[in-house]
């Protein structure tokens, strides 16, 4: 479904690539969480997949969605393809919605921009939306300001927009970062549920690697804008390569080679 063919991106005149030579592909229905520290590259390969990389910024090799190098769409192409074929999930909920417009507006404004709505199909379908992530009331709910909810509530905002229109591709860069302990384990329940009802890949970037443990069914390690290593989660779980991979581990608190026995046994 996409494929990164030896990319390499290298900010304005910045002395070394923030990413080198990364080949990674996504199968549909796969899910692929890449997990690294802070400055390891993993928000810039996103971007470049997004196109939102900022002026000067230079992008080598090649990124491939359904056949089609996104390099080379125009950005009316690329625009109309993003909006049905990938969507995404942001680090930051409040930092992310409009603070003016009420939450109901904004999901209706997704909707809207590449479908044919009546008012009325829209408001069901923003209400049967929000229900979906777990928003109690959602018909009073709508009518929400983004300030008047919780974080992990505004969070849950942004996962039903990014679903809203069904994408074949969910890009996730710390959807749970921002939100506090309790709210994040009911936010990662959630994208599981989500992610388990539809058939659709997901591209989740974080530095928590227990994150990726749960959500995800590979696992792609990086450093220093480099793919240290790659493979399916349980096999990394079990018997991690790189010496970095296990103290992301330990950061996490877990226990590769038990944690990997016990989610055997169960
Ligand atoms: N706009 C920019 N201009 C110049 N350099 C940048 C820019 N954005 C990121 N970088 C540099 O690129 C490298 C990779 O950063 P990037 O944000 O992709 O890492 P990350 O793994 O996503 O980190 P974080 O988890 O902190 O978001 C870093 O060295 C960073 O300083």
């Amino acid at each position: 479904m996409i494929e990164l063919r030896n990319v390499s991106i290298t900010y304005g005149s910045a002395p070394r690539p923030a990413v080198s030579e990364v080949s990674l592909s996504i199968a549909p229905g796969e899910r692929v969480g890449i997990v690294g520290e802070s400055g390891s590259g993993k928000s810039t390969l996103t971007s470049a997949i997004l196109r939102s990389l900022p002026k000067g910024a230079r992008v080598g090799g090649e990124i491939v969605y359904d056949g089609r190098d996104l390099g080379s769409l125009s950005e009316t192409e690329f625009r109309a393809l993003r909006s049905v074929g990938i969507a995404r999930i942001p680090q930051d909920p409040l930092a992310s919605l409009n603070p003016v417009l009420r939450v109901g507006t904004q999901l209706r404004d997704v909707l809207r921009a590449h479908r044919r709505l009546s008012r009325a199909e829209c408001t069901e379908l923003v209400e049967q939306a929000l229900g979906e992530v777990g928003i109690p009331e959602p018909h009073l709910k709508r009518k929400a300001f983004p300030h008047e909810l919780s974080g992990g509530m505004r969070q849950r905002v942004l996962i039903a927009m990014s679903l809203i229109n069904e994408p074949r591709l969910l890009i996730a860069d710390e959807p749970t970062t921002a939100l506090d302990v309790t709210v994040q384990a009911q936010i990662i329940d959630l994208m599981q549920r989500e992610l388990d009802s539809r058939e659709m890949s997901l591209l989740l970037i974080t530095h928590d690697i227990g994150v990726v443990v749960e959500l995800c069914t590979r696992i792609v390690v990086m450093r220093g804008g480099r793919v240290l290593e790659e493979g399916l989660t349980e096999e990394i779980m079990a018997n991690p390569q790189h010496p970095y991979t296990r103290q992301l581990f330990a950061a996490a608190e877990m226990q590769p080679t038990a944690t990997a026995r016990k989610a055997g046994d169960s």
